[in-house]
């Protein structure tokens, strides 16, 4: 059977050992949140990132959006709390709604402020491996905390992201691609049998598309390390994308869902935050 990767555990150490360093700081770190209230996701881990920040000592606003709001207006927000130097962090959630073209709000954010590194400033530095501080997208950077903790070096590894959102996918590539792992990069226009020999060759899977045990352990290669960044509802219930009863006994390693790749995300959000505000105070 494989390891379980337990991001649980692993996120209660590094938010324990942030909790100390935010009080030995002094600094004052707050984070500021926009979110569309009427989405059921947002509002659930919304709540969960602010409860997770107050008992890192880090202090939260959560500006809820209108139903009807337009990307003038939020960038409107946006430009306020950029300007607002008691703000040392902006996280915009998304999806926001509809008529809001995301990207192009993230890539609003100052990039000091930026502690999701969704815009194109953060974004282009990960892309282009560049030198010195800037925040990573807390998923993909929390998977490679919990990959580094297990000892498990991407190095001449073949890996295989399936998925390309700007929230996950395709940083995580860049990510693995900058640890010198060979990367495929899957999605929706990928032919079926395309990503089936990919994934069976693949050393180190890492699935985030948002469709219930879309990965089964028939397809994946024995020993391979398996991701499941997917975070779906079955009957309540909170599932991944890879089907995990089929897969553990061929995997090394897996993460489950829930208890994986969510709660890093989270401490990780918490990390660039604090980092952030360390960085501005530098100034
Ligand atoms: N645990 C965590 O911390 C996080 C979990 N998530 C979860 O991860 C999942 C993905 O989220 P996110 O990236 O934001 O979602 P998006 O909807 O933005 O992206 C989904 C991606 O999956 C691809 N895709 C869809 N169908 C297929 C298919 N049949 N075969 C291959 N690829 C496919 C899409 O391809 P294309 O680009 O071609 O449309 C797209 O790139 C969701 O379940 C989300 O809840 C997300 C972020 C954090
Ligand atoms: N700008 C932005 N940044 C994000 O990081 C971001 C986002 N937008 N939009 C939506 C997704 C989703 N996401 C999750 C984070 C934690 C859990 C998490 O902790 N999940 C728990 C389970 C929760 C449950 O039980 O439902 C777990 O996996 O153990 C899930 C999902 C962050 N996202």
């Amino acid at each position: 059977m494989g390891t379980i990767l337990d991001g649980r555990a692993l996120s209660k150490d590094l938010k324990l050992a942030l909790g100390d360093k935010v009080q030995e700081s002094g600094l004052e770190p707050k984070l500021a949140v926009v979110f569309d209230p009427t989405n059921d996701g947002s509002r659930l881990y919304v709540g969960m990132k602010q409860r997770a920040a107050a008992k890192v000592g880090i202090a939260t606003e959560d500006i809820a959006v209108d139903p009807d709001v337009t990307t003038e207006a939020v960038l409107k927000i946006v430009a306020d709390l950029n300007a607002d130097d008691t703000v040392t962090g902006i996280l915009v959630q998304a999806p926001l709604p509809e008529a809001v073209n995301d990207q192009e709000i993230f890539s609003a954010i100052a990039p000091a402020k930026d502690v999701d590194g969704l815009g194109a400033y953060n974004q282009g530095m990960l892309f282009g491996d560049q030198q010195g501080e800037y925040a990573v997208a807390a998923t993909p950077q929390g998977v490679m905390t919990m990959l580094a903790h297990y000892d498990i070096n991407p190095y001449g590894k073949k890996a295989v992201v399936v998925g390309r959102s700007q929230l996950f996918g395709r940083p995580m590539a860049a990510l693995l691609n900058n640890a010198d792992a060979t990367v495929t990069l899957a999605h929706r226009y990928t032919p079926r049998e395309m990503l089936l020999a990919e994934l069976k060759d693949a050393d180190i899977v890492v699935v985030g598309v948002g469709i219930p045990n879309f990965i089964t352990g028939d397809q994946i290669k024995d020993g391979a390390v398996l991701v499941d960044v997917g975070m779906n509802v079955v009957d309540g219930k909170a599932t991944g994308d890879i089907d995990f009863d089929s897969a553990v006994d061929k995997a090394s390693f897996i993460t489950p869902v829930p208890g994986g790749v969510g709660p890093m995300t989270i401490a990780t959000l918490l990390e660039n935050t604090y980092q952030a505000a360390l960085n501005q105070n530098k100034q």
